[in-house]
Order: C-alpha cells, then sequence, then structure tokens
C-alpha cells in the first residue's frame, strides 16, 4: 500500500514523485513504462540524437492528416525515466508571461505569470542569471552552452544584421529577439528530470521506482481513484493508492489512460467497448502542438557539427570531452534561438527559430548530399489548430488514434509561410552568406508567399510538444480543475503537459517541471503561493 501512485515518470512525474517522498513518512510509487536512464547517450548532451534509436521513444503512427494531403509525418515522445526531459535537445525555454495570464483569465484560476514564476525559480539552478526572475539552488541545473558553435554565432549575427535584436535571455519576461538558448545541462551533463528530482532521491526508502511497468487501468471504487493495475515482466499487478493517484504520462499517454479507465466521453468508450466509469466529455480534445518548418542548407565546406560525423573528428571531440568536460560534446546542437513576429496582429513573438549547425539531426530532418550542412527550424508557438487523441481498442497496450490536425486553421499556416521567408532571409545575410553554397530543403529561396504556403502544407511536422489533451479549466469540457483534480473523481490528479490549456510560446519541458513543482505543493497543501487561485463555488 502507497501513500501516492505517480504513473509516468516524465519531466513532471519524476518531479512530483521526488517532492512526495521529502516527507519520510510518505509512501511514494513512481511507475514508468520505459527503462531506467541507463544509457550514456542520454547523459553525454550531443549524442541526443541517437536516443532515437532503440526503444526510449515511443513512435506514435497518427492519422493521416487531412491538411496536409494525408500525410503521416513522425510523432514520438520520450519512453525512459525522465520521458522527454532524457531526449530532447535540453533547451530551457518557459513561454511568455502572457501565455500564464491568458490561461488564468480564461478559467485557469491561479495561473496567471506572477503565480507561476515562483515554482520555475523552485526548480531552477541558473548558472548565470539569478535575481527576480532566475532561481539559483534548485534541483534543475540551468546553464549556458559550454560549447557553441562559430556557425551559430554567425547565424546570430545575421539575424542582426537583417534588424532583429540581441536577447541574452529569452525567459527575462521578454521573448523578442535572437541569442543562444540556455540549457537543462550540469558541469557538461545533460540535467533530465530524472537527474535532478529521482537520482539525489533514490535512497529514500519511501520512495519506490518500478520501470518497464505500464499503468493499464486506475481503479476507481465509489467514486474515488484508489490504485492502479499495471503491466510489469509480463504480469498484470495492482498497487493501492491511500490518498491518490496522479497521472503523469504524458500528453498522450495520460488521455489515453483516463480513456482506458473509463474516464472519458461515454458515447465514445461504449463504441470501443470500455464500461463508462465517469462522463468526462473534454478528455482526449484540445490536442496542440508546434509545427516544425526545417530550412536545410548545404555548406561551402566542414563548417559544422557534420564533420564529427567522420571518426577521426570523433575521436578528437570525445578526448576533449574525457579530458576537460567541455567541446563539441558538451553541444546540444540547437544552439541558436530566435523569437519573432509573423502576423501583424499579434504584439507579441509569435515564430520561435532554432539553429542546429548541422543536418539530419532532428527526427525527420535530412542531411545534405555533401555531408555538410546546417538547419534551421521555425515553428508557430501559439497555434490554433487542435486535435484528438481516441480509443482505437479497449485494450490498453495498443495505440490510441492520435490526430494532431495540423494546419487545420489556415492562419497557422500564412503565420509559418512567414516564418519560412524570415528564416531564408536571415542566411542571405552576409555573416550566413560565406559559409552557404546553396539551399537544400526547400531548393531555392521561395519568391511568393502562395509556394511559402505550400511548402509548409507538403514539408512540415509536429514539433515534438503535443499538449491539451486533459485540459485544466472550470467549464464543461475542462478535464482537470486548478488544482488538477479531475473533475468528477477524488483522489485522482492529472499532471503534465497535457493539461495545458493553450501551449505555451516555446518548448514544453520547463513548464512540465513547473507544473510537477506546483502539483507538489497543491497535494502538500501549500497552496498559500496562488494566492489568486478561486475555484468556482469554492
Ligand atoms: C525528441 C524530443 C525533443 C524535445 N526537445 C525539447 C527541448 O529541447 N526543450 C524542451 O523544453 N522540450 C523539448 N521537448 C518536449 C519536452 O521534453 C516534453 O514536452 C516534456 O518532457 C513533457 O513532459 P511530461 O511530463 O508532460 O511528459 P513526458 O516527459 O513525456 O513523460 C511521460 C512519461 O510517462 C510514461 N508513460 C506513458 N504512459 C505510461 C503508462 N501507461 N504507464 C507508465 N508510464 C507511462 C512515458 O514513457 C514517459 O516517460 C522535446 C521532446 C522530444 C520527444
Amino acid at each position: 500500500m502507497y501513500d501516492y501512485i505517480v504513473v509516468g515518470g516524465g519531466s513532471a512525474g519524476c518531479t512530483i514523485a521526488s517532492r512526495l517522498s521529502e516527507s519520510s513518512d510518505t509512501r511514494v510509487l513512481l511507475l514508468e513504462q520505459g527503462s531506467s536512464d541507463w544509457n550514456p547517450y542520454i547523459h553525454m548532451p550531443v549524442t541526443y540524437y541517437k536516443t532515437s534509436k532503440g526503444d526510449m521513444l515511443t513512435r506514435y503512427k497518427i492519422e493521416p492528416q487531412v491538411h496536409q494531403g494525408g500525410i503521416t509525418p513522425e510523432f514520438v515522445q520520450g519512453r525512459v525515466l525522465g520521458g522527454g526531459s532524457s531526449v530532447n535537445a535540453m533547451v530551457y525555454i518557459r513561454g511568455c508571461p502572457e501565455d500564464y495570464d491568458t490561461w488564468a483569465r480564461e478559467g485557469a484560476y491561479g495561473w496567471a505569470y506572477r503565480d507561476v514564476l515562483p515554482y520555475f525559480r523552485k526548480a531552477e539552478d541558473n548558472e548565470r542569471f539569478s535575481g527576480e526572475t532566475h532561481g539559483v539552488g534548485g534541483p534543475l541545473g540551468v546553464s549556458d552552452q559550454r560549447h557553441t558553435h562559430y556557425l551559430t554565432k554567425a547565424w546570430v549575427r545575421a539575424a542582426q544584421e537583417l534588424g532583429i535584436n540581441f536577447n541574452a535571455d529569452f525567459n527575462s519576461g521578454s521573448q523578442a529577439g535572437v541569442g543562444l538558448y540556455q540549457v537543462t545541462m550540469r558541469n557538461g551533463l545533460r540535467c533530465s528530470a530524472a537527474a535532478a528530482y529521482i537520482r539525489p532521491a533514490r535512497k529514500r526508502k519511501n520512495l519506490t521506482v518500478h520501470t518497464k511497468s505500464k499503468g493499464l487501468k486506475i481503479l476507481v471504487e465509489n467514486g474515488r481513484a484508489v490504485g492502479i493495475e499495471y503491466l510489469r515482466d509480463g504480469k498484470v499487478v495492482t498497487a493501492r493508492a491511500e490518498r491518490e493517484v496522479v497521472v503523469c504520462s504524458g500528453a498522450i499517454g495520460s488521455p489515453h489512460l483516463l480513456l482506458c479507465s473509463g474516464i472519458g466521453p461515454a458515447d465514445h468508450l461504449r463504441s470501443v467497448g470500455v464500461p463508462v466509469v465517469h462522463d468526462l466529455p473534454g478528455v482526449g480534445q484540445n490536442l496542440q502542438d508546434h509545427f516544425d518548418m526545417f530550412l536545410i542548407y548545404e555548406l561551402s565546406g566542414a563548417h559544422s557539427y557534420d564533420k564529427y560525423k567522420k571518426l577521426r573528428w570523433q575521436a578528437w571531440a570525445g578526448l576533449q570531452y574525457a579530458l576537460f568536460r567541455n567541446g563539441p560534446v558538451t553541444s546540444n546542437i540547437c544552439e541558436g534561438g530566435l523569437f519573432w513576429y509573423g502576423a501583424d496582429d499579434d504584439k507579441l513573438p509569435n515564430l520561435q527559430y532554432h539553429f542546429l549547425p548541422g543536418a539530419g539531426v532532428e527526427e525527420g530532418s535530412d542531411s545534405v548530399p555533401s555531408g555538410n550542412g546546417c538547419t534551421t527550424n521555425v515553428y508557430q508557438t501559439r497555434p490554433r489548430s487542435r486535435g484528438t487523441v481516441k480509443l482505437r481498442s479497449a485494450d490498453p497496450t495498443r495505440f490510441p488514434i492520435v490526430d494532431p490536425n495540423y494546419l487545420a486553421e489556415e492562419y497557422d499556416v500564412e503565420v509559418l509561410a512567414e516564418g519560412v521567408r524570415i528564416g531564408q532571409e536571415i542566411l542571405q545575410q552576409k555573416s550566413m552568406a560565406k559559409f552557404v553554397s546553396r539551399p537544400y530543403r526547400p531548393m531555392e529561396v521561395i519568391k511568393t508567399k502562395a509556394e511559402r504556403m505550400r511548402f509548409v502544407r507538403e514539408t512540415g511536422q509536429g514539433a515534438l510538444h503535443p499538449s491539451g489533451a486533459c485540459r485544466m479549466g472550470t467549464d464543461p469540457m475542462a478535464v482537470v480543475d486548478p488544482y488538477l483534480r479531475v473533475h468528477g473523481i477524488d483522489g485522482l490528479r492529472v499532471a503534465d503537459t497535457s493539461i495545458l490549456p493553450r501551449l505555451v510560446s516555446g518548448n514544453t519541458n520547463a513548464p512540465a517541471i513547473m507544473i510537477g513543482e506546483r502539483t507538489a505543493d497543491f497535494i502538500r497543501g501549500n497552496q498559500v503561493a496562488s494566492t489568486e487561485l478561486r475555484l468556482a463555488g469554492e
């Protein structure tokens, strides 16, 4: 018997399990379907792209995308202790203050920027920044890049040559501008949620971590979650929770687990033969994701990390890392960042760029024929398109039907087309022009908006930031309330990126960890920090 069962050992789940187990009289079970994070490719920053080989990712087969001519782009999620934070590109971004203020205005009371900022700071151990916006001494190492490629610096200069301001801190509350990302690393190693939160807690007798353990069904008795049925070593076992079950199975895993447990839209559950435990129409709705465009270039020489594909360069970089813990092995590759404006009707930057001095690094992106390339990717930070997660079958070991419904809104295509235009212009500036021999994807500088829009529809793919399918709020379609308690079921919370009412303007790992910190505080009754939190009827 446990007090709390946390289902899913990703960014949010590791944070919650660690925080709850700080009280030695609290018994916590953390279940993770993937393996433990033993693989060295997780921890050496530059090898993060290698985590995509093997079984550290769940590869969802998404539905044919109606607004992309029926193609089915890649859609992966972390499947290992640490979840996304163990396989991601380590870019540390929180979104902008207005994201959270919008959540609060729309019914996620108590989640305004001033409410969430203390939790970003609580998590953070920033190497360079301190003060009102940043935290020092928290579990999550946030560092400057130990190695920045000269091509990235050239790209940062090129953006400035186009009239874009330099921004030294994208998390200051003002995103606009170009600069270098801070990264979730400590001492030249990845600082995943598992490394930051679980590793220091592993010795606690009151924390049990079961990897290779997949939650199949939340057990509900008399309207209260009392435990979980899960698969371990080929056997179905049951664990009971005296206080709460906290679902942290990620943007797809969490709605999937609720649906398999009979918590979701009643008609849909019946249609696949799942007995209805609680009719909650919003489960699986409101799925959103950033949508990435890749601009790939051939370089005139070995001016990028691509040269490290050769063994002799790898040996050299490996030696530098072994001796000094610095050099190219410490790069997260997504080094350069830019937030900029893609629509006249939006006062805030709504485009985010990542610059990679290399090609073919990210899921689904191409390398170049000469072997020496670089990549700019750009997504719209606040997409309007919405998709769904539904059950294919009542069998919880089968993948759900995931339809992100990318580009359903024409507005999204237009913003992205503008993103492509600006991205190509940056590469034409003098600081970059001297390194670039030709555009590779697309094959030329696109001249018209119509062609850019076609390029967006034909070549874009999800940016691996799915969110929103267990939306927080106080209206009938909301799945969890602002304390992240599932509406209508006692003793059950959902806490991860699936609760986002709207995607944040940027990468999603830091927000997931913030949600984890906040949830642990809610559970422990420390709700005073959110003075504005008022629930309808309370
Ligand atoms: C390749 C990649 C690159 C990315 N790059 C960045 C980046 O650079 N910066 C950034 O901020 N964000 C990035 N992201 C996104 C970010 O890492 C995720 O959004 C974030 O980690 C999500 O946290 P979470 O807690 O919501 O879910 P996750 O971290 O996905 O955790 C969910 C966990 O639950 C487990 N699980 C699922 N179902 C079950 C079940 N039934 N039983 C038990 N366990 C289950 C999963 O295996 C997983 O470990 C990236 C994501 C990916 C995949």
